[in-house]
């Protein structure tokens, strides 16, 4: 049922529907005293007593195949999540609330006939000839040139000059980057290396987990690019997750690209409408689509013939998703690779240490490429040692130097500060108050160019008082520093130098990530400024020099992850540099230059990293080597939600052997959107006892009191 139920029910198919029902369809059904939609995953023969019976069909056609629904059931079970909910996050929006299919778009074509002649009216002339010179144009597209343009249609249908048809249209926006065919360079011989051990699992699919390590500009991409060519050619289908599609459009591209006219791409994107993703979900699973690349969700894209599962990126947090249904994607995506019997290459320069731990144990092949594609060196890494420099600079003479050097010589620089806005605060001159967030207590960031303090976790703004609202003081001094005074300083510094900005900031308008991308690719940015989107996955060949301004920011972060992540953001962003034929250098500004983070990240030595950092997660039992799950209760009332943590606490005693509770604490943000938070870890080293334990927590009736919330946090990512 698409409703919060962690119990599947039966119902009576009746003889009328028995011809046309099958499994995978959508259902109406009886629920109580409402109509609810069912998602029809098993049917069976056997008494039927008791049994309401199915009051409709809602789909013509199974719109889940069989196939997928293991994967359902297992998440569901896995996640602690109501299954119903587990499928309606699979499926595009819309398909699991009241039934209603979005409309299926049609969209008409216009062609010139082989008469000739010359309409009387003007615009008619003019739709005309663009219709004859194009050969064929949409109705949308003449829409949008001609408001309107329904008269004059009628009138050039009439006389015979044009003709139409129309035809049922699946809308995809993500269509329109310009790709030239591409048939792909020699392969290097390490790639060459990591292909052949894939080849026979391809051929001859079945499950294997393969890691692709490769380091930054190695050519993964043209791996898994070879790989699929080879699965599209056998005649069956290929996934690709990427952490986040909209930042991803090289890499679409260069899938465009390669299977130009040859096999069909379905770009499931987050800027996609409910419609297209509807009209996506139907294509796909109607065997139109051989490629199917997206985020997180697309794990549960409904291929058929499915030959290779790849995720790229693969350590990124955001394959994690963070509330409601809290899946892993890359977890799933080899639990799919499992019950499906088909290998999943998992890729990365910093491949996360659950990964690499696997691998090292056993439960994998390791592919590694150490060189880069072109044969490029790695960039060089130098530590910049802030406790040294003047108080408060922003950037280091060291840095500054080497920014004009990389302008005078015409090539790009690329700065990562991972914080938008002007300043993380804004306090009193005179008294010294701050402003914060009513629903989250956090600092409000200064906004700048947008002329307001603004709440990072929900997006709360306001504009700043003209006087402290404290003291009367009137001068309110921003503190700290953001992208847009570090651009701000950058023009300072530099007048000439031509420079963009990378945050969500200035990414959120339609297109804007793509032109800053392409702008760079270009040659029309000498710098580019940003938060650790700049980092992502992008290949500009002129970018020589990367800086990081507060390189141990991402230490500090109370997470026994800080390690693993910090090294994986300063190893990528490094990877930016020196990708063409000039070499590359990264300066990381830090206050802590004898952190063991950065000996790894400026000898690039993952695995040195990597050891370590498994040693330290084994004595104390931190995943790889235990297993967490985080229970947070949230509500309006801080007293209710801490008696409720305290209450359930209890109720989970006596905790079966091999199971630790740390808490109730407050949460790492103790209010969030206005709601207070206290969170309680459970730990174990291995699976079975805590598994036994959250059974017991689904079975307990209302293991929270009303206006309290509780999740069920699986192998929880983020800690806060
Ligand atoms: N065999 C090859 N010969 C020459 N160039 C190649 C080859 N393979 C890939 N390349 C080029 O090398 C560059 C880096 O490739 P790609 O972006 O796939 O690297 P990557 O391993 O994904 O890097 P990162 O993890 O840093 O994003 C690209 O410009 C790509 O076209
Ligand atoms: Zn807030």
């Amino acid at each position: 049922m698409a409703a919060p139920l962690t119990k599947t029910l039966s119902y009576l198919v009746p003889d009328a529907l028995a011809g046309e029902v099958r499994i995978g369809m959508r259902l109406s059904v009886p629920l109580g005293r409402r109509r609810a939609v069912g998602f029809l995953l098993e049917l069976t023969r056997g008494p039927a007593r008791g049994l309401k019976p199915v009051a409709a069909l809602l789909d013509p056609e199974p719109l889940i195949p069989e196939t997928l629904i293991p994967l359902f059931r297992r998440a569901a079970a896995y996640y602690q999540h109501p299954i119903g909910q587990v499928i309606a996050t699979a499926l595009p929006a819309g398909l699991a609330g009241r039934g209603e299919a979005p409309p299926v778009l049609r969209e008409t074509f216009y062609r010139p006939t082989a008469a000739e002649g010359r309409p009387r009216g003007e615009r008619q002339a003019r739709m005309l000839e663009l219709i004859r010179m194009r050969g064929e144009v949409s109705l949308s597209e003449l829409r949008q040139l001609f408001p309107s343009p329904y008269p004059q249609l009628k009138r050039l249908l009439e006389a015979e000059l044009v003709s139409c048809r129309t035809e049922e249209r699946l809308r995809d926006p993500f269509l329109s980057w310009p790709v030239a065919p591409d048939s792909g360079p020699l392969l290097t011989a390490e790639q060459d290396e990591a292909l052949k051990r894939l080849q026979p699992l391809l051929e001859a699919p079945r499950f294997e987990t393969f890691l692709l390590h490769g380091v930054t500009g190695s050519g993964k991409t043209e791996v898994y690019l070879r790989a699929i060519d080879r699965v599209v050619g056998l005649g069956r289908t290929a996934l690709v997750l990427v952490p986040e599609i909209a930042l991803t459009p090289q890499l679409v591209a260069r899938f465009r690209a390669r299977f130009a006219g040859r096999a069909e791409i379905s770009v499931l994107h987050s800027g996609l409408s409910d419609g297209e993703r509807y009209d996506a979900w139907r294509s796909i699973l109607r065997g139109r689509a051989e490629i199917v690349i997206g985020a997180r969700s697309a794990v549960f894209a409904p291929l058929q013939r499915l030959g290779l599962i790849v995720v790229d990126e693969e350590h990124e947090a955001s394959y994690k998703q963070s509330e409601g249904f809290r899946y892993h994607a890359r977890d799933l995506a080899l639990l799919r690779g499992q019950q499906q019997r088909i290998p999943v290459l998992l890729g990365s320069a910093t491949p996360s240490l659950p990964s690499y731990h696997r691998m090292v144990s056993g439960q994998g092949v390791l592919l590694t490429l150490r060189e880069r594609a072109g044969g490029q060196p790695l960039p060089t890494v130098e530590l910049v040692d802030m406790t040294e420099t003047l108080f408060r600079t922003l950037l280091s003479e060291p840095l500054v130097g080497a920014l004009r050097a990389n302008l005078e010589r015409g090539e790009q620089s690329l700065l990562l500060l991972n914080r938008r806005g002007f300043a993380p605060y804004l306090l009193c001159g005179s008294c010294g108050r701050g402003f914060r967030c009513p629903n989250c207590d956090i600092s409000l960031t200064w906004h700048r160019s947008e002329g307001s303090l603004r709440c990072h976790y929900c997006d709360f703004g306001q504009p700043p008082p003209d006087a402290c609202p404290a003291c009367g003081g009137i001068d309110l001094d921003p503190q700290g520093a953001g992208t847009e005074r570090l651009e701000a300083e950058l023009s300072e510094l530099f007048p000439a130098a031509r420079i963009a900005r990378m945050d969500r900031d200035t990414t959120s308008g339609k297109g804007a990530h793509r032109s800053l991308v392409e702008g760079m690719l270009a040659g029309r940015f000498d710098i580019l400024v940003g938060t650790q989107m700049v980092a992502k996955g992008h290949d500009f060949p002129g970018v020589t020099l990367v800086g990081v301004l507060n390189a141990d920011a991402p230490l500090n972060f109370p997470d026994f992850r800080a390690g693993e992540r910090t090294f994986a953001l300063l190893a990528q962003v490094a990877g930016r540099a020196g990708r063409g034929d000039r070499p590359g250098r990264v300066l990381l500004q830090t206050f802590s230059p004898d952190h063991y983070v950065f000996d790894a990240v400026v000898s690039h030595d993952y695995r040195r990293f990597c050891e370590a950092e498994l040693a330290a997660r084994r004595s104390l039992g931190y995943p790889p080597f235990g297993h967490l799950v985080n229970l947070v209760l949230a509500g309006n009332l801080q007293s209710r939600v801490e008696e409720a943590a305290a209450a359930l606490a209890a109720r989970l005693q006596p905790l079966p052997t091999g199971v630790e509770i740390l808490g109730p604490v407050p949460c790492l943000l103790p209010r969030l959107r206005g709601r207070f938070r206290m969170q309680i870890l459970l730990k174990a080293s291995r699976r079975p006892p805590l598994r036994q334990l959250l059974d017991r927590l689904a079975a307990l009736s209302r293991p929270v009191p009303a206006g309290v919330s509780l999740a069920v946090d699986v192998d929880p990512v983020d800690m806060f």
